[in-house]
């Protein structure tokens, strides 16, 4: 939970505020109507955020943003007019970013902002600059906006940071010596590709910006540059780059559970199944069903059997971290495990059937116990990823028969 405070002493301007943060978990806020309330409330709390209007009756030339400032605490201005002037002084003091009056569009822009930024701090970005007062300019820039930042003073320095995968963000320079930004941009595509790895360019020669982005780069700053049109850029990529994440997950993930949906788990066993079949090393396919799932919905209800469902779903996934977890149907699930034999990967279901078994699920004031049935085959020479789900299924089935709460390894894959 981050804390913000908003200093407003126009009270249809907090109440608009209020109703915005109030629709978004983990943000508490805070009301101060002038300077010397915020000044109290500032030297007591901790605050993540600060939205200030630049005009106050007893601070009216955005002293309020000084303090603010001087404390630590992002700023964010509120204000009825900008000029160019003031627009220079708010950037020079360091505020985050400058919110005019205008409408409801505007109040939201500042909510956003405020989540933006609690989301940045989990972002590392690395400067790629020969000049040390050139990286310390955009380092400034984006840890104003709490951007966690590393700097390369080179591209071979760059390529080192970046075989860390830690990287959400590269900003590079073109004119470096040895390798210059376009052959570094080149060398990183090689290895990590678009959706992995945001990269801006900069340069103050026009004939280098289209050159960025041919090879590479999501986009391009001319310089020299406003710090607005940067933040806005840099924004606008990363918030492109979090909806393609969203789309990538809602096309491959199970939306109750979050493992691998039914598609998808199918075209990974078939990529694990090809590099298998090529390496001649072993591959497993498990299935695994809910015993008695039926009766949990209808003695407990729908909610609980989805509850019973991301249980599971979860416990799969802690336990066989390594390997694809998918829910292929609906209380199916099913694991794929390259490089283990049928032994081995019967013993690591068998170790996660008695994991389950012997935590029952705490529904409130209910306590259930939850176990399942699964069946194992190891791929043979002649297989399909068809047939080793069928093979995998029967023998499913087998366990069910035999009495369920049961592991059983295929004979054939012994
Ligand atoms: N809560 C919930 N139930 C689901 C979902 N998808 C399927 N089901 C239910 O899963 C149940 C499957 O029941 P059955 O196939 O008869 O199997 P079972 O009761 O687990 O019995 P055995 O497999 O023989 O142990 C049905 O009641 C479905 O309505 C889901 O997403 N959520």
């Amino acid at each position: 939970m981050i804390k913000v405070l908003v200093v407003e002493d126009s009270v249809t301007v907090c109440k608009v505020l209020f109703h915005l943060f109030q629709q978004e978990a983990g943000i508490e806020v805070e009301f101060a109507k002038d300077f010397k309330t915020a000044k109290a409330l500032m030297g007591k709390n901790d605050y993540f955020a600060a939205l200030c209007d630049r005009c106050l009756p007893d601070a009216p030339n955005g002293e309020v943003i000084e303090w603010a400032l001087a404390k630590g605490i992002p700023a964010i201005v509120l204000t009825a007019r900008m000029d160019e002037d003031e627009r220079t002084r708010l950037q020079g003091l360091g505020v985050v970013d400058y919110v005019l009056k205008e409408n409801r569009f505007s109040y939201q822009y500042a909510v956003g902002l405020v989540k933006r930024l609690q989301r940045n701090g989990d972002y590392r970005v690395l400067v790629v600059d020969d000049s040390q007062v050139a990286r310390k300019q955009v380092k400034d820039l984006l840890e104003r906006h709490q951007f966690q930042v590393a700097e390369a003073d080179s591209a071979e320095a760059a390529m080192i940071q970046l075989a860390t995968g830690e990287f959400k963000l590269m900003i590079t320079d073109y004119e470096m010596p040895v390798i210059n930004g376009v052959e570094l941009i080149c060398k990183v595509r090689e290895q990590v590709d678009r959706d992995e790895l945001i990269i801006v360019g900069l340069s103050g020669r026009e004939e280098v910006s289209a050159r960025f982005i041919k090879y590479g780069a999501n986009d391009f700053l001319r310089k020299p540059f406003f710090a607005e049109e940067f933040y806005c850029r840099i924004n606008n990529l990363i918030q492109a780059q979090e909806l393609n994440q969203k789309l990538w997950q809602r096309a491959h993930l199970d939306y109750l559970t979050g493992v691998a949906n039914r598609r998808y788990l199918m075209t990974q066993l078939q990529d694990h199944w090809s590099q298998s079949v090529a390496s001649g090393q072993p591959l497993c396919l498990a299935m695994l069903d809910v015993d008695m799932f039926k009766q949990v919905n209808d003695q407990h209800g729908h909610q609980a059997g989805d509850r019973v469902l991301q249980f599971l779903a979860r416990e799969l996934s802690q336990s066989l971290e390594r390997f694809v977890v998918g829910r292929v149907g609906g209380e199916e699930f099913a694991v794929v495990m390259p490089g283990l034999n049928g032994e081995q990967a019967w013993r690591l279901i068998e170790a996660v059937r008695r994991k389950v078994t012997g935590q029952p699920l705490q529904l409130e004031a209910l306590s259930l116990g939850v176990s399942f049935s699964a069946g194992i085959c190891q791929g043979r020479g002649d297989d399909t990823i068809d047939t080793m789900l069928r093979r995998a299924d029967e023998v499913m089935y087998q366990a069910k028969e035999a009495g369920r709460n049961l592991v059983l390894l295929e004979e054939e894959s012994v």
